[in-house]
């Protein structure tokens, strides 16, 4: 005897639909010619939470990076940042409340702390879509560059050349530079790289703080310490796939994870 069919629920046309990831990436891949950087990743990063990309070298993290601020075009797959594609320029990114660090820092050396500060501040007030993600955008660039930098210890060295300041402080200056536009989803990429313990302290307070404020942070780190401290999730990429995901406790302890990475790191 066949079973009654139980009617499928209709949708509700009242209920409220769940607010998109802060960034969803999904089965993305890239191939540079013959190479596959990227091969089916996916990766979600929620409001106000703290994920990290871990992985050896060339495991594709910085890929991942460029895909999302539309620097490389995905093979296949997706990247959608508050629910729409990621735009393809730089203004575009700001307005969407996205705002990135880099690996080499990319200062303007010839421009003073506040120059440099200042740049991105002046872009996300005049920029196109300025607003358009939640009217977050700095009204008044100049007060903005001076609160960023008051709150990164970098008001005394306001009116110094960038090229000038020690490394920690050139590496603060690039982190002011991306939280002058108050972004909502920040990229950052080995933001701990080449400073020692007290900087390194220092930094995962200014991550505790900005995520405290609604911000979500992707982050690329190869200082795995750091990384158990700040992050809630941990992603681990080898050679362009996800290999392991979970709370750092979780990917601690997963040996495909020590095999990929973290014996190596400890060797
Ligand atoms: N523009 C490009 N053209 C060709 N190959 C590239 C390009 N960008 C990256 N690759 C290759 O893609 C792979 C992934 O590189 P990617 O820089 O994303 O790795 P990564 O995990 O960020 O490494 P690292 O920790 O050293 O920064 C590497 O094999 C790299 O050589």
């Amino acid at each position: 005897m066949s079973r009654p069919t139980r009617p499928s629920p209709r949708p509700d046309p009242g209920a409220v639909p769940a607010p998109a990831p802060r960034l969803e990436v999904a089965g993305l891949t890239v191939s540079f010619g013959g190479l596959t950087a990227l091969d089916g990743v996916d990766l979600t990063v929620g409001d106000a939470e703290t994920v990290a990309l871990i992985g050896p070298n060339g495991a594709g993290k910085t890929t991942v990076f460029n895909a999302v601020c539309g620097l490389v075009r995905p093979t296949s797959g997706s990247v959608r940042i508050g629910g729409a594609g990621a735009p393809a320029s730089a203004t575009g990114l700001l307005g969407r409340g996205v705002a990135r660090t880099l690996q080499g820092l990319g200062l303007f050396d010839g421009m003073t702390v506040l120059e440099n500060v200042l740049v991105p501040a002046t872009a996300a007030r005049v920029g196109p879509r300025r607003g358009a993600r939640g009217g977050a955008a700095p009204s008044e660039p100049r007060a903005a560059a001076d609160a960023v930098l008051e709150r990164l210890g970098l008001l005394d060295v306001a009116g110094t050349p960038v090229e000038a300041l020690p490394y920690p402080d050139r590496k603060r200056v690039a982190l002011a530079r991306a939280l002058v536009t108050r972004p909502r989803l920040l990229l950052l990429d080995e933001p701990a790289g080449g400073l020692g313990a007290e900087d390194i302290a220092a930094l995962a307070g200014t991550v505790r703080d900005v995520v405290a404020g609604g911000c979500s942070v992707l982050l690329v780190e190869h200082h795995v310490d750091f990384v158990m401290d700040v992050a809630d999730r941990v992603v681990v990429l080898d050679f362009g796939r996800v290999v392991a995901s979970g709370t750092p406790d979780q990917v601690r302890a997963d040996p495909a994870v020590e095999a990929a990475y973290l014996g190596l790191v400890a060797a």
